[in-house]
């Protein structure tokens, strides 16, 4: 099963590597105000999924968040270091 460290490992390879139809590299491309919005837009699903899905579906929503906030950390250049100090 890919953790939160694989996935963040993946994505920076993906950000260096820029393979042909990574849906990463395009968002990177598109930059940190498209990528924020696609935070809001997850954060609003895993409200509505908590409120009125299965847990299942939650945890898929879940899952696309910390996907987006990882691409967002790195279009900033943030390590997973620099956001575990704060934990
Ligand atoms: N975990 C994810 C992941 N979670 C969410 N997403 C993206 O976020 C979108 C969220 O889906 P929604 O249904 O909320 O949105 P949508 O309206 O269908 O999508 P949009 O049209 O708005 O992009 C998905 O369509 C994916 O584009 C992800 N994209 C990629 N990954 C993983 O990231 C890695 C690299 O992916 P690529 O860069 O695409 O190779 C792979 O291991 C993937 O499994």
């Amino acid at each position: 099963m890919k953790t939160f460290e694989d996935l963040y490992a993946e994505l920076t390879r993906k950000a260096i590597e820029r393979p042909e139809g990574s849906g990463t590299v395009a968002e990177l491309d598109a930059g940190v105000h498209a990528i924020g919005k696609k935070i809001v837009e997850e954060a609003a699903e895993v409200w509505m999924a908590a409120e009125h899905q299965s847990k299942a579906e939650l945890a898929e929503e879940i899952s696309q968040l910390m996907y987006h906030a990882q691409v967002l950390m790195i279009a900033r250049g943030l390590t997973l270091e620099d956001v575990y100090s704060y934990l």
